[in-house]
């Protein structure tokens, strides 16, 4: 059994190092935001002046920002085709969730289309970014610490195993709860998948029309970075049922690190490409572009096979898709795929995934470095999430997991890491 609570192990440094990261990484998004729209560009150059106060603050973007959280929260409490069931929880018992990701995703498509025909400016979108990221952070903050103090209130059971060390500024960052809900509204499951991945494409979108009006027409380097990454988050919400067994969802606390990720850093980071872009027009030919197209093609083949494979796995193993896969038995009861994608290194999602982030950068060309931010920070990020996650694997599946990591030996790139 792991330990739980004031025992279990502090992460990312701390309660000093969840206090730097709730100033820096605010304070990197806003960098990220005012370079791509400098003329340098330099990711690691001073922006090139400090916005005054009235640029990060509109009441129009305040009332933008509310409406699409509203909006997105009514698409969410629409009824839903499907309701699927979390994994156990502590109690024994199992959390239901809609399965309506994908509804909310097309309705908000054809509500911007009807706006956009109707004369609406969508392209006025990108001069807000500042101001609505401002407001996106300040939510986040105001959340995280309702959160805080609703968790105050939940019986122990409710709460997650890390993030209820004692120390107010590491609970608060990490989050206390581990499926924070008023009534059926699940937080943390709406959050993950709504607002912030659903406002990363429009923003993107928003790009790509002022691009366009600019430019004439969108270029080939704007279409494919929408394109790559309109793809990936459609396959999330189609595939919205297999977020229930992420880390987020099953083992962290719902706080600032993922209120913050989910509703900011996510729809203003993750559009980075677009923006630079925008300000810095690429030149792509088609003979590139078809090979970029391609590495994103690779990228999402085993993105998609090795996560859809691992649910297939879970959910039924005797689903003949899965059934004549090698497995190693565990102490818990479960299985562990040993062979497939899984058999080829121990996490061979992240590999797609990093593949993928490769793509999204490339039609940015090579003459920045700002657009590699992602792949960057992704990689930082999924290094660090993979040695979380053989923590608590190897908590979970002891000597089976040891057994796992002999035959698997490599992590997440083969023969290299
Ligand atoms: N774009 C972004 O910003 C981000 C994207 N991601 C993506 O999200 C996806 C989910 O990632 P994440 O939640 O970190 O983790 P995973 O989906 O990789 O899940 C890890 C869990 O899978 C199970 N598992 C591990 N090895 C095996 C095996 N051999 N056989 C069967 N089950 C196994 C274990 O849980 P158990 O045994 O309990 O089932 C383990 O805890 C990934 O594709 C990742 O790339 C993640 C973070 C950020
Ligand atoms: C702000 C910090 C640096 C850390 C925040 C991390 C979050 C931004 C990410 C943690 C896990 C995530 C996942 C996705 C988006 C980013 C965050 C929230 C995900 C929804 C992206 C789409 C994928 O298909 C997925 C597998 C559903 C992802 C799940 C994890």
């Amino acid at each position: 059994m792991a330990p739980q609570g004031s025992r279990a192990p502090l992460e990312f440094g701390g309660p000093l190092g969840a206090a730097a990261l709730m100033l820096l990484l605010p304070a990197t998004m806003f960098h990220l935001l005012l370079v791509a729209r400098s003329g340098p560009a330099r990711l690691l150059g001073l922006p090139p002046h400090l916005p005054a106060p009235e640029a990060l603050w509109s009441p129009g973007a305040l009332l933008l920002w509310l409406t699409w959280l509203g909006l997105q929260a009514a698409f969410y409490l629409l009824p839903a085709h499907k309701m699927a069931e979390g994994q156990e929880l502590k109690d024994k018992s199992r959390l239901r969730y809609p399965i309506n990701g994908f509804q909310a995703l097309v309705l908000t498509a054809l509500l911007v289309g009807l706006g956009v025909s109707a004369g609406l400016p969508l392209g006025m979108l990108t001069e807000m970014l500042l101001p609505l990221a401002w407001v996106a952070t300040l939510t986040a903050f105001i959340f995280s610490l309702l959160l805080y103090l609703k968790a105050l209130m939940a019986p122990a059971s409710a709460l997650a195993p890390g993030g209820n060390s004692g120390n107010p500024v590491y609970d608060f960052f990490l989050g206390r709860e581990l499926n924070p809900r008023f009534g059926s509204f699940d937080c943390k499951y709406f959050c993950e998948l709504r607002p912030g991945l659903i406002g990363w494409v429009l923003i993107n979108l928003a790009l790509l029309v002022q691009e366009a009006e600019l430019l004439g027409s969108p270029s080939l380097a704007m279409w494919l970075v929408n394109g790559f990454q309109l793809l990936y988050v459609g396959d999330a919400l189609w595939h919205e049922e297999a977020v229930l067994t992420t880390m987020d969802i099953t083992h962290d606390g719902f706080g600032f690190m993922l209120a913050f990720g989910d509703l900011a850093w996510v729809p203003f980071t993750y559009s980075l490409q677009a923006q630079f872009l925008l300000y810095h027009p690429q030149p792509l030919e088609l003979p590139t572009a078809s090979v970029i197209c391609l590495v994103n093609a690779v990228g999402y083949y085993i993105f998609r096979g090795a996560n859809s494979q691992k649910n297939t796995f879970r959910k039924n193993p005797s689903d003949p898709r899965v059934a004549g896969l090698e497995t190693i038995s565990t102490a818990t009861g479960k299985q562990l795929l040993v062979s497939g994608w899984w058999g080829m290194v121990r996490h061979p999602n992240y590999l797609g995934d990093l593949i993928m982030a490769l793509a999204w950068s490339l039609p940015c060309g090579v003459s920045h470095l700002l657009p590699y931010f992602y792949l960057l920070y992704f990689t930082a990020l999924l290094v660090h999430r993979e040695a979380r996650d053989e923590q608590q694997c190897l908590q979970k599946y002891g000597l089976a997991w040891h057994e796992y990591c002999r035959r698997v030996p490599y992590r997440i790139v083969p023969y290299i890491y």
